[in-house]
């Protein structure tokens, strides 16, 4: 059997302040340190080890790795980073408080570009200081691969791509991996493994620093999965109040 524990970011400065945040590269608020560290206790407790770790190109994703690694004690495991794992792209919203646009443009407007899998949000201008376009992080990626905004489908697609050229092998080869990623990353994952459409994906939140364990057949389709506690997987109910 394979295993594969997803965890996304602890609690960042900008879902404390209800911001739409997407590839702006904010930190950890307290909390969320506080989430990471629990995350890698959780773990350690269950005697998980690890053979390699896969993140984004953003530090509160990074972060929440390293403070997970070392509360492991496996800070000497091999990490790879990729864009492709990037939370996603929120367009011309990131940075706008979520209730004020809400009030700006109605509640369903607002869930439909949070949460439909086909609907973007508005885009970035390239002249806009928001867009990430000249950041040194990206300038390896090719014109246009910079997205300007995405809807939930953009963004599955370059995670997918990631997962089944990078680490769908290793996952074959038997190797345990920890990937520290985003809200709407793991969606899209989670997405894939479980063959997710309409309601399912719609209603469906990943709380910040509980890792979540999928296991999977030798044809990488899901046997089981569920959130992982001090005392082993915690019932579905245990998980309500994190969201
Ligand atoms: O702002 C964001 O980038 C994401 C994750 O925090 O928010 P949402 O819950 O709307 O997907």
């Amino acid at each position: 059997m394979i295993k594969i524990v997803l965890v996304r970011h602890g609690q960042s400065e900008w879902n404390l302040e209800n911001r739409f945040t997407g590839w702006t590269d904010v930190d950890l608020s307290d909390q969320g340190l506080h989430e990471a560290r629990q995350a890698g206790a959780i773990l350690k407790k269950n005697g998980y080890i690890f053979d390699e770790a896969y993140t984004s190109y953003l530090k509160r994703a990074i972060r929440t790795l390293w403070i997970m690694l070392h509360e492991l004690d496996m800070m000497w495991i091999p990490v790879y980073k990729t864009w492709k794992l990037n939370e996603r792209h929120y367009g011309a919203l990131q940075g706008l408080n979520k209730a004020e646009t809400a009030e700006k443009y109605g509640e369903d407007k607002v869930q439909a570009w949070r949460r439909s899998v086909d609907v973007r949000p508005p885009a970035l201008n390239e002249d806009d200081p928001r867009y990430e376009g000249g950041h040194p992080a990206y300038r390896h990626l090719n014109e246009g691969q910079v997205p300007k905004t995405e809807n939930l489908l953009d963004t599955e697609a370059r995670v997918l791509d990631y997962w089944n050229e990078r680490i769908v092998p290793d996952l074959k080869v038997g190797r345990h991996i920890l990937i520290a990623v985003h809200g709407n990353t793991i969606r899209a994952l989670v997405k894939h493994l479980d063959q997710l459409e309409g309601d399912g994906i719609v209603s469906l939140n990943i709380p910040t620093g509980v890792p979540l364990v999928y296991e999977l057949d030798e044809e990488l389709k899901p046997i089981r999965h569920y959130y992982l506690g001090e005392n082993g997987p915690l019932p579905e109910h245990a998980i309500e109040k994190h969201i």
